[in-house]
């Protein structure tokens, strides 16, 4: 397993929100944890990283991130938050070539490949044009795909990614879900990331973690996971639940 958790347990504020979480991730699968709010989805993804203290065990890439320094982790795992403090004032070229530091000698500067791989990453999430502008002169969508980018900069063969598309439009998140799938396949990209929009998740992920509660309610492929009373269960919503392409699950709300 590229992703492997075991009894993730975390406390916040002296309130239990995981316990005994577990997760497999294999190499170059994308799994997408849903739930609803305040589950603990990117509790989870933040305490894999080792940014919150948990019990339990977690191995990326064989390694546990919570041991290793830094700089030594960005390099193993990406991480995209949902809601990151942006420096003000800062260019886009510049924020994405942040992804590049963890190669970057200490006291040195980035190489011309560095920079290349900045410009690359900026052109598959369609910012060129916005490499020269300020990153508090964007909107709330050209800001999410700007930290993307800086997290695909780092080149890791994991990617945790928080709400990648919460702000994007339809055509933006089909783009943005399209270039991490095909990441995924031509690279071998391990991806874990949570998700609100259902049927985007049944849609591309191979497999589901529903968190209700700070437990796993269930996992497996998204046709055994969203069915019409587990989503009635855990987000108290009434939906109906067709066959899409692929045999996936396609959601609509029903209206009582
Ligand atoms: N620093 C904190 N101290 C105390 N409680 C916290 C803290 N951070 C988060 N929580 C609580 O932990 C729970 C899980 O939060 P988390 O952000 O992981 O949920 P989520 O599933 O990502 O939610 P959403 O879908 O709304 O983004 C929530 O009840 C939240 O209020």
């Amino acid at each position: 397993m590229t992703v492997e958790v075991r009894g993730l347990g975390v406390e916040l504020g002296g309130r239990p929100v995981l316990a005994g979480v577990s997760l497999d991730a294999p190499a170059g699968s994308w799994t997408a944890v849903i739930g609803p709010n305040g589950a603990g989805k990117s509790t989870l993804l933040r305490s894999v990283l080792g940014l919150l203290p948990a019990e339990g065990e977690v191995r990326v890439a064989g390694e546990d991130p919570r041991t290793l320094k830094p700089r030594q982790r960005a390099r193993v795992v990406a991480y995209a938050p949902q809601a990151p403090n942006l420096p003000a004032g800062m260019t886009v070229f510049d924020y994405t070539l942040l992804g590049r530091s963890p190669y970057i000698p200490h006291l040195g500067r980035e190489s011309a490949r560095d920079r290349a791989i900045a410009g690359e990453v900026l052109e598959r999430l369609d910012l060129t044009s916005f490499a020269d502008r300020s990153l508090d002169q964007l909107s709330g969508g050209e800001r999410q795909r700007v930290v993307l980018a800086r997290a695909l900069a780092q080149q890791t063969s994991v990617l945790l990614l928080d709400e990648p598309t919460s702000a994007l439009d339809i055509g933006h998140q089909q783009q943005v879900m399209e270039l991490i799938d095909r990441l995924r396949l031509s690279d071998g990209l391990t991806v874990v990331t949570t998700i609100h929009d259902l049927t985007l998740a049944g849609q591309y992920a191979d497999s589901l973690v529903l968190l209700s509660a700070g437990r796993v309610a269930a996992d497996g492929p998204p046709g055994e996971v969203l069915t019409r009373d587990a989503i009635e269960e855990h987000f108290d919503a009434r939906v109906h639940v067709a066959e899409g392409p692929g045999g996936r699950p396609v959601l609509s709300l029903e209206r009582p």
